[in-house]
């Protein structure tokens, strides 16, 4: 048995990865959690995919448990502004695409579309984010939506096998590192032995395996496992191991981040329930609101701005709210490791691999690849199976998500910069273009989008291609000839409900404030 694990590293992915464990083997498994006292962590993941619910399922928790303690709000989709053109957004909601007659409400809508908005069309959650408001009803009733909650065929699934069965309708804001201490508490009480020092060095034995890791004031730590959650740095897997990074920053150039914490009155200001990304000159900024502030940053290339510019651009977004706020620089590393498990070692959050924050994978990345160790857990013959299909499955999420972000950037339609425009030339991963090719005629569906499970639906990729409007698209040549009145039924059916909605749903601030 494989029962000893340490994991380095005391961020999001060394707290998610050691609460979780807990909560799959009990006290059948020993963990040691030892994280440096002053090297701090990234820290900023504040929104996710609505699938982390199912982690905090796994832990136990409800909302009302963790919400209030990481200031956190509800996100219903990501809403882009000015990809297209100034003054233009649309949305990319979390809200299960209606089909008609074996077709996408999407493609009826190409065809048939009541106005210029495919995302009010087809979806009712845009609306309802306009609106400010709260999917759930002050006594915690949840908006009639076709998915199930907490059935019992779910229970115990991983988010692959969850996909396509259901599409919950909200993910989460929250402070990563009060999450980060509300996992503390919870590991700890669980058994979890939490060591704050640093990692001095890393011992190996002659096939290179790890044998322990030296800390400078407690002496030696050894386990069977050790999982790397020493972020950027990748301390076990990419230093002690040497396994190779693989940048994407030849299709992906955005490298660099200016964050800033704004202190905010909600109640005033109002929580609109969603991730804004707002595109900029070089790059675009996010703004996610929380109980009690704003956070937000700007994610630029440096080969295109410097970080004093792109802090004064951030500055002038927000405005004198901004003046008292500490400005976090931060420098990303984008792309994964070759391969996340090597030998007796795993890599998990920012080692294993990152992304620009653009669609919020980065905890959905460590969700993931906690679900799939748990799944494929070594014991001591370490078979190579489980190794294998680990680094598989880890591979394709990651670039899944790099080709879904970079069709946001090919099909935005500004090419208002050079930045803007280098977008339009600039590489594509393998097989982006031969699929936007098909997509000109049909929009995405499972059998044209990215192959292997990487989190977004086929639906999303059909928002981001319909939202940008650079790639021209056109509707399917069936449905030209096909009739077309219970797709008009159905954008009827979408208008009534969207009205109901915005009459009866409470305020998205009148909600978090009473939730506790
Ligand atoms: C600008 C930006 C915005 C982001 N926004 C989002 C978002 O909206 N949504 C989302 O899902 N994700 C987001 N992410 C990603 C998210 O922040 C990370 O996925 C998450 O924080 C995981 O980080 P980590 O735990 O891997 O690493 P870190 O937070 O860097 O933690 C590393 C840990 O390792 C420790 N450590 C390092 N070296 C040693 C050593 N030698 N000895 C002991 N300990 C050591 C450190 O002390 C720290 O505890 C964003 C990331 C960036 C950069
Ligand atoms: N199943 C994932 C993927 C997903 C489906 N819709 C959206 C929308 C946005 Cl903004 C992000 C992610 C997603 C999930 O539900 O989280």
């Amino acid at each position: 048995m494989i029962n000893r694990v340490v994991i380095v590293g005391g961020g999001t992915a060394g707290w998610m990865t050691a609460s979780y464990f807990k909560a799959a083997f009990g006290d059948r498994i020993d963990i040691t959690l030892v994280e440096s006292g002053h090297l701090g962590t990234v820290g900023v993941g504040e929104a996710t995919f609505s699938d982390i619910r199912h982690f905090f399922e796994f832990l136990g928790l409800k909302e009302k448990d963790w919400m209030p303690a990481c200031n956190a709000t509800y996100k219903l989709a990501v809403r882009f502004e000015n990809w297209r053109e100034q003054g233009h957004y649309f949305y990319h909601p979390f809200e299960q695409m209606r089909s008609v007659n074996g077709f996408p409400l999407t493609d009826w809508w190409l065809q048939e579309g009541p106005t210029s908005r495919f995302d009010k069309d087809c979806f009712v959650m845009p609306s309802v984010i306009d609106a400010g408001l709260s999917p759930r009803q002050l006594d915690g009733t949840l908006i009639d939506q076709p998915f199930v909650e907490g059935a019992d065929e779910m229970q115990g699934l991983t988010m692959s096998e969850h996909q396509g069965k259901t599409q919950f309708p909200y993910a989460y804001h929250f402070e990563a590192a009060l999450l980060a201490k509300y996992l503390t508490t919870y590991s700890v009480e669980r058994g979890v032995k939490h060591i704050i020092d640093d990692v001095e060095s890393v011992d190996l034995d002659s096939r290179g395996w790890i044998t322990g890791v030296r800390t400078g004031e407690h002496g030696d730590i050894s386990g069977d496992l050790y999982i790397d959650c020493t972020g950027f740095r990748g301390v076990l897997l990419n230093k002690a191991l040497e396994e190779p990074f693989i940048s994407y920053q030849d299709t992906l150039p955005n490298d660099s981040a200016v964050a800033l914490q704004v202190p905010m009155d909600m109640e005033k200001r109002g929580i609109r329930p969603c991730t804004t990304a707002t595109a900029q000159d070089a790059g675009w900024i996010w703004t996610i609101p929380l109980m009690g502030r704003v956070g937000t940053g700007y994610v630029y290339a440096k080969d295109y701005i410097s970080p004093e510019e792109a802090e004064r651009t951030l500055r002038e977004f927000v405005g004198p709210a901004a003046a008292d706020a500490e400005a976090n620089h931060i420098k990303m590393r984008i792309g994964r490791s070759r391969n996340s498990w090597v030998k007796n070692c795993v890599g998990i959050g920012l080692t294993s691999g990152f992304v620009e924050p653009l669609e919020s994978t980065g905890i959905f990345f460590i969700h993931h690849a906690i679900e799939q160790l748990a799944k494929n857990f070594p014991d001591d013959n370490w078979n190579e199976t489980h190794r294998d299909r680990y680094n598989d499955a880890i591979a394709h999420v990651m670039d899944g998500v790099r080709e879904f972000l970079v069709l946001h950037y090919v099909g935005a339609k500004r090419n208002d910069t050079q930045y803007w425009r280098d977008a339009k030339t600039r590489k594509m991963p393998d097989g982006l273009a031969e699929r936007i090719e098909k997509w000109k005629t049909q929009l995405p569906d499972s059998e044209t989008v990215f192959p292997y499970y990487h989190g977004l639906p086929p639906y999303s990729w059909g928002c981001i291609l319909l939202g940008t409007g650079g790639i021209e698209v056109k509707p399917s040549p069936a449905l030209r000839i096909s009739d077309s009145s219970a797709a008009q039924r159905e954008f009827e059916a979408i208008r009534e409900k969207t009205e109901h909605l915005t009459r009866t749903l409470p305020k998205a601030y009148d909600y978090f404030s009473q939730l506790s």
